[in-house]
């Protein structure tokens, strides 16, 4: 048996619950195989939490990526990026293998860190990723960043914010609401260039999301990868991403990290999908 090749490119989250291994396990219970090239690692505080991110050699980031895409990659997703030259890299990678699966989560902050990681990296991400997206992910902070409107709080900021991030190049649009964005539901936008979807499920009170993003993106990365459509694959995404949430728990004190494998263990909530 064969199984689906999938690459993220991105940080390590020592935490588990974001970056690749929120990808590796993502793509895990997708059913498809797993590879990552490293970018950074983010190491946080025993007392307090605060994260620190150390990027790697740029040298051993393009070998990771050499290595992976030298096996025939069905699927590539992007994450933490930190700098503008690995943002090169990895889009001048992308770009050369001809790969058209690919997820770009422009990943700007943390969740509970209010530091962007970069101010240089929006322009990067513009230049050298969106173009190659199949789907990018942003949070709204990140949508804001990209489409140059400031952080939406509708829907209808969703849709401006949406319409700009595809002209830019990005084939579909999904920006996540999420908890921040003043809904009963947490709601998600999703445009394939022509149509508004809004994705809604229930909003769980709890702050046990961590890694919710790159879990979300990663799910769309397996699916494109399995052969799911643009919109199927971001719908399932939704579910997946959804019951993980609703099953999050505390690591410690500081972090809840999402259950990734909660979909296939205790079944999904319901997505529902409208027309905008
Ligand atoms: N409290 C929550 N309840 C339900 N879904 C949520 C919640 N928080 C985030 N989500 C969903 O998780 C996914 C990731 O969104 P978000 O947490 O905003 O991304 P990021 O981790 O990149 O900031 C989206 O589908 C969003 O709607
Ligand atoms: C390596 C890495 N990538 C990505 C993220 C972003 O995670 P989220 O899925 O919560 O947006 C984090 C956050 O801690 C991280 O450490
Ligand atoms: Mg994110």
């Amino acid at each position: 048996m064969t199984l689906k090749k999938t690459l993220t490119i991105a940080g390590s989250d020592t935490s588990g619950g974001a970056g690749m291994q929120a990808d590796l396990k993502t793509f895990q219970e997708h059913g498809t195989y797993g590879m990552v090239a490293l970018t950074v690692v983010v190491t946080m505080d025993p007392n307090g939490w605060t994260h620190h991110v150390t990027p790697l050699p740029t040298e051993l980031l393009q070998k990771q990526i050499d290595t992976a895409l030298s096996t025939g990659i069905d699927a590539i997703k992007t994450g933490m990026l930190s700098t503008e030259e690995i943002i090169r890299i990895a889009g001048e990678a992308i770009a050369k293998s001809g790969t058209t699966n690919v997820v770009i989560d422009p990943v700007m902050v943390c969740k509970g860190e209010d530091e962007v990681l970069n101010p240089g990296n929006t322009d990067a991400m513009i230049q050298h990723l969106l173009p190659l997206a199949a789907v990018t992910t942003p949070n709204l902070f990140e949508a804001g960043q990209l489409a140059g409107t400031g952080t939406p709080k509708t829907i209808d900021e969703m849709k401006t914010a949406a319409r700009k991030i595809h002209q830019l190049g990005a084939k579909a649009v999904v920006i996540k609401g999420g908890k921040a964005l003043a809904t009963e539901k947490a709601t998600d936008l999703f445009f394939d260039g022509e149509t508004f979807f809004l994705l809604e499920s229930e909003k769980v009170a709890s702050t046990n999301n961590h890694g919710a993003g790159c879990t979300f993106a990663a799910s769309v990365t397996a699916n494109l990868a399995n052969g799911l459509s643009i919109k199927d694959a971001v719908i399932e995404a939704k579910e997946f991403v959804s019951a993980a949430i609703a099953h999050g728990w505390a690591l410690n004190d500081y972090v809840g990290p999402v259950m990734h494998g909660a979909k296939s263990r205790y079944g999904a909530p319901q997505v529902t999908v409208t027309e905008v």
